[in-house]
C-alpha cells in the first residue's frame, strides 16, 4: 500500500528521543493549572472543558509534573496581577502546601502580569501561548520545525522580556539569553533578539525554498495532494497511518505531528493515487506568532486538490474544535474552492443512541463521513468519497505517444485511464477514459510538445 516516501523535510529528520535534552535524574517540576474564567471575556469559554485542555496541554510536555488545576471564576481581569489580592493569598496557600514551582495561567498574560504572579506566588509562570511554544519547542524535529518555533518564540518573547521557565532555554543553549535578561538590559536584549530574528528568518527561507524546490518537483508527479487537518488529538496520524501502513507516531499526545509529513499512497479500496500530508494540529486560540510560523509548514494545505478535515466526534467540544479549525484554515487563505470533506473520527467511542445519532447526521449531511480510523469502520465510504470528489466525471480521448514517452505512457497505465493501445510507424495510438484533471496533469507531464490527437 505504501509507495515511496516524498520529501516532507524528512531529509532534516533529527532523530526523536522525547528525553534528549533533560538530564534523566531531574525530578519533574511541580505544575499548577489555572483556568481563569473571565466572565467579562467576549470568547469565554466553557470552563470544565477548557481547564481539562489546559491540563492535557501541561501533561504534554517532559519533565511537568501537574499536582492540581482549577478554574477561578473572575469578573474582569485585574490589571496588576489579573486576580484580586484575596484570590491571589488564597492561591499562593495552595500553591506553597502543594511545593509547586510552576504555574500555567490559560489564558493571556501581560508581560508585567506575568512578572508580578512570579513575585507574589515565588514560581515560575507561563500562559497559554508560552506552554504551546514550549510544546511545540520539544516536538519539532525538522530543521524546519525547530527555526518556525524558535522564531515563533523570539517573537513572543521579544514582547514580554520576563525570565521565563523555558525548555527552549535548556534545550538549545537558550536562545541566546540563557538565564533570561534582567530588566536593566530589557534594551540591548531586544536587539540581540531581532539579530536572531533575522538570522533565522534567513536560514528558515533557506529551508523553505528548498522545500518550494521539492513542491515543484512534486507538482510534475502528477498525483493529488490530499492534506489531512484537524483539531489536535483528532486522530489524523492514526489516520494516516491506516491509510499508508506508514508507522508516523500516533500517541495520545498533543501536537505529535508538527512537521509535515508526506506519502505517496494507493488509497485502499478505490486504489487512487494520491500524496497524503498529515500536518500540524490546531488548537483553539493558536497564537497568532505560530500561526504565522506555521505559515509555510501550512503552505502545503493550501496546495493540497482535497482537504479532509478530521474531527474526533466523540470529544464533549466537538463543535467547537471545528469551529477554531475553520477560523484557522481560513486565516491561513485555504481557497474557498478547494474541496473539503469532513471526517468523524472515533465513532467507535461513541455508544448506543450516541453513535447511531452521528451516523445518521453523517449520513444525511454531504461531504461527511463518519469512521473509525482505529477500527477501519467506514473507511470504504471515506475513501469512494474521496475518490468521487478526485476524479469528477470522464470523457475519451485519443492520443499518440512517441516511442520515447515511456514515463507518460507508464503514467497512463498507471492511472488506469487506458481503454486500447495500437502500434504505427509514428508511436503508439492511445484510448483513454479520464477526468479533466487527469487531463491537464498528463499535460503537465508531457509538458509542451504533447503530439496530443485531439484529448
Ligand atoms: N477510540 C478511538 N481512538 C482513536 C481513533 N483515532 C485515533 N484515536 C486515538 O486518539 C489519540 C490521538 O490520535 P493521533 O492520531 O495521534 O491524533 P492527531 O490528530 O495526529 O494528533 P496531533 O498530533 O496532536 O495533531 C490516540 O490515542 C489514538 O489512538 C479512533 O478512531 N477511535
Amino acid at each position: 500500500m505504501t509507495g515511496g516516501a516524498e520529501s516532507g523535510g524528512d531529509e532534516d529528520f533529527v532523530p526523536r528521543g522525547k528525553d534528549t535534552y533533560f538530564e534523566p535524574e531531574a525530578p519533574d517540576t511541580r505544575a499548577w493549572v489555572i483556568h481563569p474564567d473571565i466572565r467579562s471575556d467576549r470568547d469565554r469559554r466553557e470552563p470544565g472543558p477548557a481547564l481539562e485542555e489546559a491540563v492535557a496541554l501541561a501533561a504534554a510536555l517532559p519533565g511537568l509534573e501537574v499536582v492540581g488545576s482549577e478554574v477561578v471564576p473572575l469578573p474582569r481581569p485585574h490589571p496588576g496581577l489579573l486576580f484580586g489580592t484575596g484570590k491571589i493569598e488564597e492561591i499562593k496557600q495552595r500553591l506553597t502546601a502543594e511545593k509547586v514551582a510552576l504555574v500555567l495561567v490559560d489564558g493571556t498574560l501581560g508581560a508585567k502580569q506575568q512578572r508580578n504572579l512570579e513575585k507574589a506566588w515565588k514560581v515560575k509562570i507561563l500562559d497559554r501561548t508560552g506552554l504551546i511554544l514550549e510544546i511545540f519547542g520539544d516536538r519539532a524535529r525538522t530543521r524546519e520545525g525547530v527555526l518556525q518555533v524558535e522564531m515563533a518564540a523570539l517573537s513572543y518573547q521579544r514582547t514580554r522580556l520576563v525570565r521565563a521557565w523555558t525548555h527552549l532555554e535548556r534545550q538549545r543553549g537558550g536562545l541566546g539569553f540563557v538565564g533570561g535578561p534582567g530588566e536593566t538590559q530589557i534594551e540591548a536584549d531586544r536587539r540581540a533578539i531581532d539579530e536572531q530574528l533575522t538570522h533565522l528568518r534567513r536560514q528558515l527561507e533557506k529551508v523553505v525554498k528548498t522545500r518550494t524546490l521539492h513542491r515543484a518537483a512534486r507538482a510534475k508527479v502528477p498525483f493529488p495532494i490530499v492534506a489531512l487537518v484537524g483539531y489536535t488529538n483528532a486522530g489524523k496520524s492514526t489516520l494516516f497511518n491506516r491509510l499508508t501502513g506508514a508507522e508516523v507516531m500516533a500517541e495520545d499526545m498533543l501536537f505529535a505531528t508538527l512537521d509535515p509529513t508526506m506519502r505517496r499512497v494507493d488509497l485502499p479500496v478505490t486504489g487512487d493515487r494520491v500524496i497524503l500530508s498529515d500536518t500540524v494540529g490546531f488548537i483553539s486560540s493558536l497564537p497568532t506568532e505560530l500561526v504565522a510560523a506555521f505559515r509555510a509548514t501550512l503552505e502545503e494545505v493550501l496546495d493540497a486538490d482535497i482537504v479532509l478535515h478530521v474531527r474526533d466526534i466523540s470529544h464533549p467540544q466537538t463543535e467547537e474544535q471545528a469551529r477554531d479549525v475553520e477560523t484557522i484554515l481560513a486565516s491561513l487563505g485555504l481557497p474557498e474552492e478547494t474541496p473539503r470533506l469532513e471526517v468523524w473520527n472515533k465513532i467507535d467511542a461513541l455508544t448506543g443512541d450516541a453513535r447511531a445519532a452521528a451516523e445518521a447526521r453523517a449520513a444525511r449531511t454531504e461531504d461527511v463521513a463518519a469512521i473509525s480510523a482505529l477500527t477501519g469502520e467506514g473507511l470504504e465510504g471515506l475513501m469512494t468519497m474521496v475518490s468521487a470528489r478526485l476524479t469528477g466525471p470522464q470523457h475519451e480521448a485519443s492520443l499518440l505517444l512517441r516511442h520515447d514517452e515511456g514515463r507518460a505512457r507508464a503514467w497512463l497505465f498507471e492511472q488506469k485511464v487506458v481503454e486500447e493501445t495500437r502500434e504505427s510507424g509514428k508511436g503508439t495510438h492511445l484510448r483513454v477514459r479520464w477526468t479533466a484533471e487527469q487531463a491537464s496533469r498528463f499535460a503537465a507531464l508531457r509538458g509542451a510538445q504533447t503530439g496530443d490527437e485531439g484529448a
